[in-house]
């Protein structure tokens, strides 16, 4: 929890786009029309995170947010606009002043497996980090290895064993020792919890925000969905098709969120009880236009429910401030006016054809043609 007003992390205007033939989702390849068309994976992203502060990003598959997780590491280099961290601009600094850097300001990936290193034991996985750029004789290194399993709840029996060897939920842990080894000032974590077990997710997610508050570090945290980022995160960052469309202080944005893109990902939590609404469990009208061809004005327009009419379709929505300090990119609040909740909830639950409220649906369907679960990509389970 962060009462600090210091950014460590200042992102302004940040954009990366993907040249067409760069890779990117079996959709963009088939909206691929010609050589200079781009992927706009982030699209002029700009905010503040404060010291010791965490914030969670969250939008569905293919909004962005790992593209702007990498693009702020320069793991990816982004395409335009300024990053700096503790109040030094990163953009232009070389490779190898970048990795030296990058002690400071750490990077996990969401998939263990592939970030640990096979042939390498985990004492050594540990204390390669340390290696590559602090002067610490044998016994210093082996102290620390064991001081890190010890902050990442591991016995010290796994020191010698391989990473094949320990479970998913095993495994992120090292990860997350191997990212906090270098003592950083920030960690972005891109979904560091996706494909595990509920309760390996919740013991990971507890340990890292135990981490967080003894290292003091300031955390940049990416999830699918709002209810894995609600408890850990301060503010919440709601992304779609790379702009932020909402952010805000995190129980707010969850309690009360007021762009109707994060209503419809609040709707989209999948069910934890039997007896809930499966109605409340799904996003109404199928997944994000790709941004080889992002819709004109406000990306959401194609899909919103509480579409206004042209302005949303011709302008870009700049983002209001509202009373509680959250911003939200939407022309109802650009014009005063946002949308009332009992007309919105009447909106959404009719049956959507093209994305916008159609006035002879059948506002009891239950849409299955248009519906999919927000948690399409949840990946496997963990057997820990
Ligand atoms: N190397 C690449 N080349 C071309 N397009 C890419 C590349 N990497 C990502 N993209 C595209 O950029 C967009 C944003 O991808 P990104 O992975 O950042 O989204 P995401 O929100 O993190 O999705 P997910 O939750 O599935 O990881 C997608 O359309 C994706 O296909």
């Amino acid at each position: 929890m962060t009462d600090s007003d210091t950014p460590v992390l200042e992102v302004e205007e940040l954009t990366k786009y993907f040249s067409a033939g760069s890779g990117g989702s079996l959709l963009d390849t088939l909206l691929r029309r010609s050589d200079d068309s781009y992927v706009k994976a982030v699209d002029g992203v700009s905010f503040e995170l404060m010291e010791n502060e965490t914030i969670g990003v969250v939008g569905e598959s293919g909004c962005g947010k790992s593209t702007m997780g990498k693009s702020i590491l320069r793991l990816i280099e982004p395409t335009s606009g300024d990053v700096r961290f503790k109040g030094e601009s990163v953009t232009d600094l070389s490779g190898r002043q970048m990795r030296k850097k990058r002690t400071e300001m750490q990077f996990i990936f969401q998939d263990p497996t592939s970030a640990l290193n096979p042939k390498m034991k985990i004492k050594h996985l540990l204390n390669e980090p340390l290696e590559n750029f602090y002067d610490f004789d044998k016994a210093e290194l082996a102290q620390r290895t064991d001081d890190l399993l010890e902050q990442i709840d591991l016995p010290k029996t796994v020191k010698d064993r391989y990473p094949h060897e320990l479970s998913g939920g095993q495994k992120q842990r090292v990860v997350i020792g191997r990212a906090i080894a270098s003592n950083p000032d920030l960690i972005v974590a891109d979904e560091p919890v996706t494909g595990l077990d509920v309760s390996v997710q919740s013991n990971i997610i507890t340990m890292l925000e135990e981490i967080q508050e003894e290292f003091e570090l300031s955390l940049l945290f990416i999830a699918h969905d709002l209810s894995v980022v609600r408890y850990i995160s301060d503010r919440v960052m709601v992304l779609y098709l790379g702009h932020i469309t909402e952010l805000g202080d995190s129980e707010a944005v969850f309690t009360n969120p007021q762009h109707p893109y994060t209503r419809e990902l609040k709707r989209a939590i999948p069910r934890s009880h039997p007896d809930d609404d499966p109605a409340e469990t799904e996003i109404t009208e199928g997944e994000p236009p790709s941004p080889l061809d992002p819709p004109s004005g406000c990306p959401f327009h194609t899909r919103c429910p509480a579409y206004i009419g042209d302005i949303c379709e011709e302008e870009y929505p700049d983002p209001v401030e509202l009373q509680d300090g959250r911003l939200v990119s939407c022309h109802h609040f650009e014009e005063g006016d946002p949308p009332i909740e009992g007309e919105y909830e009447q909106y959404a639950k009719t049956t959507i054809a093209d994305g916008r409220p159609s006035p002879t649906a059948d506002s009891e369907g239950d849409g299955t043609d248009q519906v999919v679960s927000a948690n399409a990509n949840g990946g496997d389970v963990d057997g820990q």
